[in-house]
């Protein structure tokens, strides 16, 4: 559990570091990481060796097929599960806020509380008053567009409005680093799309280090600044992708003939790789 220190967390504490007089910060760093799932009948190597630096303020996308070891990955950085073999550093953690929120693809919101609640909870284990973590979960909620909705219950919202509940509160949380899981891919293509420019817009205001798993080409090049294209499983890193857009970006980007190119040069490269998992899996 986390110690309930009430106060706020410094500005140094709580947003990604930039680059330093040495390079810049890594906040996650995996070094040769393997991780076998052991059953009784069968065991599973889901990586295998991989080694991955991220930096503090990136927005790194992970994206490779089906079973390839993406969520396992971000499972690892973020501490939720424990590599067999290799090393993972995290950021030390300062305050009481954890260091990495993390954001699923379902499953996000606890049904028992109101959406307001629900974007609170993590000030909440952090210790914060109910004066404070409300007015920051109620900054949350508006920059995500639910204001209306803070006192609703999830079962009352829709898909994307649960969904934008769960990212506000990854953010209202005050953690440097936010770990997604195919946060958008429940989603229908139209939300999805407005989802898409809302997390672009969110990670331009707060800088924080995001690392997202997604099956989609065009949502990692949309949002992310790197790409990292694994292989099929055991999942190792085949490719280490600079996205080249700049920032404040947004949709239009993607009617870009770089855009369009990149696309098809990353599918070329996965389309190997999703046809071994096809086949093996
Ligand atoms: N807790 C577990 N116990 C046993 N095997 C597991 C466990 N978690 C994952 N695996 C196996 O490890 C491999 C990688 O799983 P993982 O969920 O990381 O892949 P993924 O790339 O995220 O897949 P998807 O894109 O389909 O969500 C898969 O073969 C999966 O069956």
């Amino acid at each position: 559990m986390y110690s309930l220190d009430a106060r706020k967390p410094r500005a140094d504490e709580t947003t990604s570091a930039g680059v330093g007089a040495d390079g810049p910060d890594i906040a996650y760093s995996a070094r040769d990481v393997s991780k076998v799932f052991y059953a009784p009948d069968r065991s599973v190597t889901a990586l295998d060796g991989v080694s991955l630096d991220v930096e503090a303020g990136s927005f790194t996308c992970i994206v490779g097929p089906s079973g390839c070891g993406k969520s396992t990955l971000l499972r690892i950085l973020g501490g939720l599960e424990q590599a067999t073999i290799g090393q993972v550093t995290a950021p030390e953690r300062k305050s009481a806020v954890p260091v990495s929120a993390f954001v699923f693809q379902e499953h996000g919101v606890f049904p028992w509380f109101t959406v307001l609640e629900n974007v609170a909870f993590g000030l909440r284990m952090a210790g914060f008053s109910r004066e404070e973590r409300n007015a920051t979960a109620r900054t949350w909620l508006e920059y995500v567009g639910l204001s209306e909705f803070a006192n609703s219950y999830p079962h009352q919202l829709s898909g994307g409005m649960k969904q934008r509940t769960a990212i506000a509160r990854a953010f209202a949380t005050g953690s440097p680093c936010l770990l997604m899981d195919e946060p958008l891919g429940a989603l229908d293509a139209q939300t999805r799309r407005l989802m898409q420019e809302q997390l672009i817009e969110l990670w331009e205001r707060e800088r924080k280090t995001v690392v997202l798993v997604t099956h989609a080409i065009e949502e990692a090049l949309l949002l992310g600044d790197r790409i990292i294209l694994m292989s099929a499983r055991p999942g190792q890193i085949k490719e280490d992708i600079k996205v080249p857009f700049d920032h404040p970006r947004n949709i239009d980007i993607e009617s870009t003939p770089e855009f369009a190119d990149m696309k098809h040069n990353i599918w070329e490269s996965l389309r190997d790789e999703v046809q071994k998992s096809v086949v093996f899996s």
